[in-house]
């Protein structure tokens, strides 16, 4: 069957939900967190001596005020208790505006965990084994001086550190065969030791071939300090060093993580931003935004070192994985190092151009850009563009804007008329890039490209979830050199469902028992425990007909259910997806305009009822649950008409080790590769298809 998918039929507006639990740290209560918290210290004798004198409290460490002094009178012990009270109420609140404290003591938690989870993973064989290779590397001899380092190091600390009659933990560096080796504090030892381990198991399993050349394990252990991409701050200082050799080893283990640098082709090494403590950021407070997160997810931490260095980056990670913030902080911080005259839009136009397929995503990514710019102290800084709604508000915003959200279509239509400018935007992504370079909006997005600054001037970026084939080498002419940074993701075009959601395959003999057996399915949800009746269910249909069909009937059965699709005018569409957000209506019927990208929290349940386009639309649409971490639940009704992608379904559902039904294997396990400029390499083949009738595709 001929389905043709346009551009502008992909595109839908609502409002995206506020704001998460993070918003209330505003710019006020961050200034009062700004204060100068340094504490001038008092002699032990201070606090002691004077019952006359009263002591001044407010000078004290806190170290100082938990001492309590002889002879303390009570008004004075009082006293001295209500100001380590308050001082400690503001050092917490400091840390979760600025995200620091808080999140370095969960880090070390989480190194911890980490390590042994790594030696775990490596004693049964899981670990990947990219990270693998990479730890097997390290040779004996290296091993050695390594630890000969640490003694080294240890010993010198501690002979400093009973001179100074300071604590332990402090950073030391030694040179060891002419590379600066990073001694860290205990916790890390315990990495080390974790890390050791595994170079250990590998090397006894594979003892006869761990001679790796002398340059390879030099090249594999340089410390990222040398010759590397890390970014340096706005003020011109070397920014924190991201994280060690080891610990990045350790992490690329155990998060089976891919970065493919054209630059350093050989290299092994790689820079990794594990904290958001060790985040560069033009001022602290930009970090404000992350306060609500424990770390950066593996996206993030793989990808702001490049990009905070201007490079150009192809970012594949499973849906709900924190691609957003993966490129939108680098964007905040690429303004926030402009000068004031260069980051004026009246004369220089935007300097940023975040593209998404979608109005409904375009709205949420704004969201995002806007807490970033907003804790930059960048007012009315980004702006959303897209179709569907009245222009002269947009147009007005675009005077001020300098960084653009938006969709393809509006975006283009204020290039032609004048509106918008964006000759100087340096910093571009293309969001959902594999759907954006997809033929309904392949012309589009060349226009667009055309009216930014000519590569390599332009940091081009490209983020999606799945990768295909088909749309690499059309990729490739808008970028250059660009590191690619797959996580879990192979490289060889397979896709990867997220792995946190169960998929389960029902093959229904007949396509007339889909709505008896969907209604079944919400109502046994809806009954399986007492909260769930208040649970998010997707429901997926391919056109807008059969959406609205299905909505009715499950109005009819008493389901409080809503709707999206391409029939519907943009009022209808925000108030119900603004309905679904807030669970005031919990089953949403929709077609693939909901299947990119939406991040609605608590969706507990996708059903596919039926199959999409593409093996890709899958991936998209089940993503909508088991995001940020959570688990989630996708149901797919298969019938005979879906059997063209019974082979990627299968593998699909292997890769994720997910139960492959046998009624689906009937179908035959052949992935039909073909390339296609609007569908993919999984382009469904139509020349054994029965009769070629014309159907649009609606959304
Ligand atoms: N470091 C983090 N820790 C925890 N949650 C995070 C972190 N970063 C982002 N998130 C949250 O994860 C959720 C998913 O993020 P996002 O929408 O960016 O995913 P995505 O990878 O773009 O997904 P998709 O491929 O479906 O578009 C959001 O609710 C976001 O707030």
């Amino acid at each position: 069957m001929g389905k043709k998918r346009k551009a502008s039929e992909t595109e839908a507006v609502d409002e995206y939900p506020a704001a998460q639990a993070n918003t209330s740290k505003d710019g006020k209560e961050r200034k009062s967190k700004k204060k100068d918290t340094t504490e001038k210290s008092l002699t032990p004798s201070a606090l002691t001596n004077s019952t006359k004198e009263k002591p001044e409290y407010e000078k004290m460490t806190i170290e100082e005020l938990k001492r309590k002094p002889e002879n303390e009178e009570e008004s004075d012990k009082a006293a001295r208790k209500a100001e380590l009270k308050k001082r400690k109420r503001e050092d917490k609140q400091k840390a979760e505006v600025e995200g620091g404290d808080s999140i370095a003591a969960e880090t070390d938690k989480d190194k911890k965990k980490a390590a042994k989870l790594a030696k775990k993973l490596a004693k049964q064989g899981q670990a990947s084994e990219e990270g693998k290779r990479q730890l097997a590397e390290e040779s004996k001899e290296e091993k050695a001086a390594r630890k000969e380092a640490k003694r080294a190091a240890k010993a010198k600390a501690k002979e400093e550190a009973s001179a100074n009659g300071e604590g332990e933990g402090k950073k030391k560096k030694k040179k060891t065969k002419g590379t600066v080796t990073e001694v860290e504090e205990t916790k890390d030892v315990i990495m080390e030791d974790a890390v050791e381990a595994i170079v250990e198991d590998k090397m006894d399993v594979d003892s006869s071939n761990s001679g790796s050349s002398e340059s390879e394990v030099e090249k594999s252990k340089t410390p990222k300090s040398n010759g590397s991409t890390a970014p340096t701050t706005a003020n011109g200082t070397e920014s924190p060093a991201p994280a060690d050799s080891v610990a990045i080893n350790l992490y690329m283990t155990t998060h089976s993580i891919k970065i493919t640098d054209p630059a350093k082709p050989d290299s092994a090494s790689c820079d990794l931003i594990l904290n958001f403590s060790d985040l560069p950021a033009v001022d602290k407070s930009h970090l404000a935004p992350f306060s609500a997160y424990k770390s950066p997810t593996p996206i993030q931490a793989a990808s702001w070192s490049y990009l905070l260095a201007g490079k150009d980056l192809i970012g594949v990670a499973e849906t709900g994985s924190g691609k957003t913030m993966a490129f939108a902080y680098p964007a905040v911080q690429y303004l926030s190092k402009m000068s004031k005259s260069d980051r004026n839009p009246k004369k220089s136009g935007a300097r940023v151009v975040i593209v998404s397929p979608t109005r409904e995503l375009a709205m949420q990514i704004f969201e995002q850009v806007e807490k970033l710019t907003l804790a930059a102290g960048l007012k009315e800084a980004a702006t959303c563009i897209y179709g569907g709604v009245p222009k002269d508000p947009q147009r007005e915003s675009l005077k001020k804007a300098l960084v653009i959200v938006a969709t393809p279509g509006r975006l283009n239509d204020f290039l032609e008329e004048g509106a918008a400018n964006i000759s100087q935007a340096g910093y571009v992504v293309l969001d959902e890039a594999d759907r954006m370079l997809d033929k309904g909006f392949e012309d589009a997005i060349k226009t667009i490209l055309g009216a930014t600054p000519a590569t390599p001037k332009r940091q081009t970026l490209m983020f999606t979830a799945t990768w295909p084939q088909s749309v690499r080498q059309l990729a490739s002419t808008f970028m250059t050199k660009p590191v690619r940074i797959g996580i879990n993701s192979p490289d060889d075009g397979d896709l990867r469902a997220n792995t946190r959601i169960t998929q389960t395959v029902e093959v229904l003999a007949d396509g007339r028992i889909k709505e008896p057996r969907l209604l079944n399915i919400i109502n046994a949800h809806q009954r399986s425990s007492p909260g769930a009746k208040n649970d998010r269910i997707l429901v997926f249909a391919l056109y807008k007909k059969e959406a609205a069909r299905l909505e009715n009937f499950l109005r009819a059965k008493g389901i409080k259910v809503g709707g999206i699709h391409g029939d519907l005018n943009q009022a209808t569409r925000t108030s119900t997806l603004a309905e679904f957000k807030a669970g005031r209506t919990p089953v949403l019927v929709a077609t693939d305009v909901a299947a990119r990208g939406l991040d609605i929290p608590n969706v507990k349940l996708v059903i596919n009822v039926t199959f999409p386009l593409t093996i890709e639309d899958y991936v998209h649409r089940i993503g909508r649950t088991g995001r940020a971490g959570e688990l989630g639940k996708a149901i797919t009704f298969f019938t005979d008409h879906d059997k063209a992608h019974s082979g990627s379904l299968i593998n699909v559902l292997k890769a994720a080790n997910q139960a492959v039904p046998d009624d689906l294997m009937k179908f035959g396990t052949t992935v039909k590769k073909k390339e296609h400029a609007s569908y993919g390499a999984f382009y469904k083949d139509t020349s054994d298809a029965k009769a070629a009738t014309k159907i649009k595709f609606d959304d």
